[in-house]
């Protein structure tokens, strides 16, 4: 029985995620690309620069070599932001068995070609490697300070979805399977646009009344698209859909968020991504999920005047407007 994983990504996700499984008793190698970083890591044993104040549980170990995390264990979880989804999957394939397994924890596209993550795995290892997506309503600092937290993961094996119960599943972090691997991913990549344009309602100091217009209207936009891609309804509405959707439109421990409000308050996007210092999957997922609004011809306004605002320099207070002034019509 599986009783090591590797968890690829030493930023605040994948070190939360390592925290947990070695927390349960899992052996477990945290790999990350930066060489003095995961020095740092090992000598202090917490992540100061991503997960600040979180000591490591004895079973918890670190690498800076690739080779060694696919050798330690064929069960990888990759938590790599989206950009480096697909060269890390490349880079890995050089040193896994025929025995791999492959979960993520990566929220977006893969970039520049708007597939959803699971594509990249399939073209770089194979359609029978058993494949999993773990989303929900996660921040990083709750998990590794074992606040009680719900996550989804979705699988197309129900022997992996079992497995990853079992490492991360405890009395304070409950875990769901699901068979609707499309409909999770789809809800984690999205709902980091819309997490953006309620910051920027925020920032311009628009009310609660906004706020929750933009959830409503900005599940509406997921699940039209997400029906699209071949997703399940009652996906959108659990937690890797409208509950990971409140949490980041809502709460300022979201990057994407607080990035949304540093441009409602008028800093242009370089400014705002420096004072976050982290990733922003939003901001790529907003190019991507508007080329595949366009593609597909489905309604995503929300999603298409986050859009300009980001890559068409149109100010935060027009694309609001626009939001208001569209035509009216039936909810739905
Ligand atoms: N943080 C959270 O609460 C949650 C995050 N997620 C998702 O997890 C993913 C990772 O985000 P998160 O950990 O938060 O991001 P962070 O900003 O905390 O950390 C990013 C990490 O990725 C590393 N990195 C950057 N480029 C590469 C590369 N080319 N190859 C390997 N590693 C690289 C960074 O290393 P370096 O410092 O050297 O650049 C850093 O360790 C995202 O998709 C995010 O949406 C999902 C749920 C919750
Ligand atoms: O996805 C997340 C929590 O579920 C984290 O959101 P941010 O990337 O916006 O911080």
């Amino acid at each position: 029985m599986t009783s090591t994983i590797s968890v690829l990504g030493a930023g605040s996700w994948g070190t939360a995620l390592a925290i947990q499984a070695a927390r349960n008793g899992y052996r477990t190698l945290l790999w990350g690309h930066d060489p003095i970083h995961i020095r740092t890591l090992q000598q202090n044993r917490t992540n100061q620069r991503y997960l600040p104040g979180f000591v490591f549980p004895n079973t918890l170990e670190t690498s800076s070599e690739l080779a060694e995390a696919a050798a330690f264990s064929d069960l990888i979880l990759i938590a790599v932001p989206s950009h480096a989804f697909k060269d890390t999957l490349i880079k890995l394939r050089r040193f896994t068995g025929q025995q791999v397994q492959i979960a993520w924890a990566t929220k977006g596209f893969a970039p520049n070609d708007g597939y959803l993550l699971h594509y990249s795995v399939e073209r770089i290892f194979s359609k029978e490697t058993p494949t999993a997506v773990l989303s929900g309503p996660t921040f990083a600092r709750e998990v590794a300070a074992d606040l009680p937290t719900a996550i989804t993961i979705a699988s197309n094996h129900a022997g992996f979805s079992e497995l990853l119960t079992r490492i991360f599943h405890s009395a304070r972090f409950r875990t769901y399977t699901s068979t609707d691997m499309i409909g999770v991913q789809t809800g984690g990549a999205v709902k980091n646009v819309l997490a953006i344009a309620s910051g920027i309602a925020d920032g311009l100091n628009f009310g609660a009344n906004t706020r929750a217009a933009l959830i409503t209207r900005g599940l509406h936009e997921i699940i039209r698209l997400g029906l699209e891609l071949g997703g399940r309804q009652e996906t959108f509405m659990g937690l890797a859909g409208l509950g990971d959707l409140i949490l980041t439109c809502t709460d300022n421990q979201s990057r994407n968020r607080r990035f949304g409000l540093a441009l409602g308050q008028n800093k242009n996007r370089a400014a705002a991504r420096e004072e976050i210092d982290q990733e922003i999957e939003g901001v790529s997922a907003a190019k991507e999920t508007y080329l595949l609004a366009q593609t597909h011809g489905i309604d995503m306004p929300i999603t298409e005047q986050t859009y300009k605002v980001l890559y068409e320099s149109l100010s935060p207070l027009a694309a609001v407007q626009n939001l208001l002034d569209r035509e009216l019509k039936a909810e739905s």
